[in-house]
This record gives C-alpha cells, sequence and structure tokens, in this order.
C-alpha cells in the first residue's frame, strides 16, 4: 500500500509511540487523524506538525477511546476532512494494575469499540474501501509480564481480536487487513511511570527489571515496524514481535496441527 494520499487515524496519538506511528505515516505521504485523551499533547503535536507538513496533512480530535460517542464524532468529522478512512491504528493503551478495570476498558474493548466503529467507514461491504488496521499489542501479548497480569490480559486478547478480525474480514469481503504489533519495552512515558502502577504486585518490580535488562526499543524502531505492516500488503493476521536485536512474525497454533 502506497500512502500518498491515504487517509490514517491514530488513536493516542498525542504521546510516545503514537506520535512516532503518526510521524512516519507523514513523512510517507498519508495525511493523519491524531486522536487523544490529552488535549494538551494532541494540540501541541498538531502545533509543531503544521509548522512541518502544513495545516492540511492533519487533524486534531480529542477523543476518548472508551467513549463510543466521540469515537463515532471523530470518525464522521475524518470522513467530512478527508473523505474516507484507509488506516487505522489502535494505539491508545494504558498500564496501571491499581486500575485494572479502566485498562481492560481501554486497551482491550476500547480497541473493539474503535475498530467495529471504524468498519462502518472501511468496510467496502458497506461503501469502504477497504485499507488496513494494526493493533499496537505487546511482547505482553505472546508472553506473561508476571507484575501485569491484566495488563498482560488485555494484550493477549488484543492478538486474538487481531487475528480473528483478520480471519473474518478475509473471509466475509471486508477488504481490510489487520495486524498487530508486539514490542518489548519501549521508552515512554507509559513506561517510565511503571513502578507507580504496579498495584498489588510491586513486590515483582526487581523480577521485572530483569525483563527490562534484556533491551528497551525507542519509539522510532516501532514506528518502523508498523509501517511494514501497514504498506506490505501480504500482511493480514499477523503478529509482529519487535525486540532490540530481532524482529519476527508470530507463529500460532492451528485447528489442523
Ligand atoms: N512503552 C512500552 O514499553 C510499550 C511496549 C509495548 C506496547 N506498548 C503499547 O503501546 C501503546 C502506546 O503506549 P506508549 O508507551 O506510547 O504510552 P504513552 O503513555 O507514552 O502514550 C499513550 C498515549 O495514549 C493516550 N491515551 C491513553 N488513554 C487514552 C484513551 N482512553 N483515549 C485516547 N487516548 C488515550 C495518552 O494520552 C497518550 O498520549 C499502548 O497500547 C501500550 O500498551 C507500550
Ligand atoms: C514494566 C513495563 C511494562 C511495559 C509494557 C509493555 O507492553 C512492554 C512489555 C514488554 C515485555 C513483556 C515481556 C514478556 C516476556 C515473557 O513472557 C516472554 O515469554 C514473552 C514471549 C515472547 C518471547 O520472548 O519469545
Amino acid at each position: 500500500m502506497a500512502l500518498n494520499g491515504k487517509i490514517a487515524v491514530v488513536t493516542g496519538a498525542g504521546l510516545g509511540i503514537g506520535k512516532a506511528i503518526t510521524e512516519i505515516l507523514l513523512r510517507n505521504g498519508a495525511k493523519v487523524v491524531l486522536l487523544d485523551v490529552n488535549e494538551t499533547a494532541g494540540k501541541s503535536l498538531k502545533e509543531a506538525l503544521d509548522k512541518q507538513y502544513g495545516q492540511e496533512r492533519t487533524l486534531f480530535l480529542n477523543c476518548d477511546v472508551e467513549s463510543e460517542e466521540q469515537i463515532k464524532a471523530a470518525f464522521q468529522k475524518t470522513v467530512e476532512t478527508f473523505g474516507g478512512i484507509d488506516i487505522l491504528c489502535n494505539n491508545a493503551g494504558i498500564l496501571n494494575e491499581n486500575e485494572w478495570e479502566r485498562s481492560i476498558s481501554i486497551n482491550l474493548v476500547g480497541v473493539i469499540k474503535v475498530t467495529y466503529l471504524a468498519l462502518e467507514h472501511m468496510n467496502k461491504l458497506t461503501g469502504g474501501r477497504g485499507g488496513v488496521i494494526v493493533n499496537t499489542a505487546s511482547l505482553a501479548g505472546l508472553g506473561p509480564l508476571l507484575s501485569c497480569p491484566v495488563y498482560t490480559a488485555t494484550k493477549h486478547g488484543v492478538i486474538g481480536f487481531t487475528r480473528a478480525m483478520a480471519a473474518a474480514s478475509a473471509a466475509s469481503g471486508y477488504g481490510i487487513r489487520f495486524n498487530a504489533l508486539c514490542p518489548t519495552f519501549v521508552q515512554t512515558d507509559l513506561f517510565s511511570a511503571i513502578l507507580d502502577r504496579l498495584g498489588q504486585f510491586s513486590h515483582l518490580a526487581d523480577a521485572t527489571q530483569k525483563y527490562i535488562d534484556t533491551g528497551v526499543l525507542n519509539v522510532s524502531q516501532v514506528a518502523e515496524c508498523l509501517l511494514k505492516l501497514v504498506t506490505d500488503e501480504t500482511n493480514n493476521g499477523e503478529a509482529l514481535m519487535v525486540k532490540t536485536d530481532m524482529r519476527k512474525y508470530v507463529t500460532f497454533p492451528t485447528i489442523t496441527q
């Protein structure tokens, strides 16, 4: 998929991995709608991007992925402004074992809500032009992160949802590819704040450090892998594992093996 003229929506675009995803999509020719609950971060990034790319290439909308109403309004505004949606990056997420229900609501339910509402605009069977949806999961979606069991569960759910949607889309003719991005630790605000977010598992901070010692990515390294999942049209139903020393498409058990 060439990105020139394509319309992308990125959730959690204001900071961290979402900001890097936004920037790499812009660099490669897409127009990007930035959705974030953090209005300050979103407006600040929009201001900076306007100077670099012009005001017409981006749109910032304050949107909480927990709110169906706000998501609907954001997609309506996106279609009114740019004419459609080709790429969706479900990136917004939190890590907070103290607020585990909210973690589920944002990391998993939010991905499902945004995906289902985007289908109304992207699905070829309902007048859309197809495209690609990439969900930011995590290495914790492939194996347990012992100090964050609910976060681990949300990311396992994101990968399962992504792979099932990829199969459903292919079998139904939606014209939409679905892929999951599974990075290890990445230097962002989420990562920096984790010692206060482990809740009843705070005693496992030292054990967690042993995982962290395997390496920490920068956001640009993650964005490069996102670009691959978006542009390589052979990628559907993939979970791309990203570590500091390797990238690998994960293989999963199948019903016949
Ligand atoms: N940092 C890591 O180590 C790491 C590793 C693998 C995967 N991830 C995942 O990457 C994604 C981005 O994380 P990050 O590290 O860039 O975090 P971050 O905290 O730096 O940025 C997350 C962004 O999402 C926004 N956001 C949070 N809740 C939201 C909501 N309800 N609605 C809309 N926007 C919301 C925040 O305002 C923020 O701008 C998350 O899904 C996270 O689970 C992070
Ligand atoms: C404490 C910071 C949390 C950041 C959250 C972010 O999503 C990063 C998670 C990073 C690592 C998770 C590691 C899990 C590792 C093991 O369970 C391992 O079995 C994973 C399986 C994949 C593999 O290494 O082959």
